[in-house]
């Protein structure tokens, strides 16, 4: 499950519209987040994988979300997470991790989950991650300042 959304960036060019596509495995707290974020933006649900690539062509960003507290989880996610990542049309994606739920406990910290994740591998592209609590409204305007920021400076 997915969603896509399209939020416009103010900058010195002027008005710059962003297609961002939120990923995850179900129950990572995307929804959550999308709410969260008070997205004025028409938000559409991306159904299931096959489907996926349809929302890919003139993707700007990707917001990976992972819920930390989901360890046994945390090998499919990579697995997922790197696959998106081969996509051919999504090469020029800047991509931006939440470490959800850092207010459960045992809840791996950023560190551990770019280490899960095996971000380090990611290359020729900008990212970051943030640790949010969606539930709490924290680190997620953190990370969509990051995101913003990138976009404005040009993007990947
Ligand atoms: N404790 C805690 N719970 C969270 C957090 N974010 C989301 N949840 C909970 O996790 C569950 C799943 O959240 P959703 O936002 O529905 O997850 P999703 O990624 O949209 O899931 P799908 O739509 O099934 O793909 C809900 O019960 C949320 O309340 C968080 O930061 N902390
Ligand atoms: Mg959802």
């Amino acid at each position: 499950m997915g969603l896509v959304f399209t939020r416009l960036f103010s900058s010195v060019f002027g008005n710059k519209e962003a297609r961002i596509l939120v990923l995850g495995l179900d129950n990572a707290g995307k929804t959550t987040i999308l709410y969260r974020l008070q997205m004025g933006e028409v938000v559409s649900t991306i159904p299931s994988w096959p489907y996926w690539r349809c929302y890919f062509p003139n993707t700007q960003a990707i917001i990976y979300v992972v819920d930390s507290s989901d360890t046994d989880r945390l090998v499919i996610a990579r697995e997922e997470f790197h696959a998106i990542l081969e996509e051919e049309e999504l090469k020029g994606a800047v991509v931006l991790i939440f470490a959800n739920k850092q207010d459960l406990p045992g809840a791996l910290d950023d560190a551990a989950v770019t280490e899960s994740l095996e971000l380090h591998k990611i290359k020729n592209r900008q990212w970051s991650i943030f640790k949010t609590s969606a539930i709490k409204g924290e680190g997620l305007f953190e990370g969509l300042d990051w995101l913003s920021n990138t976009l404005k400076s040009g993007g990947s």
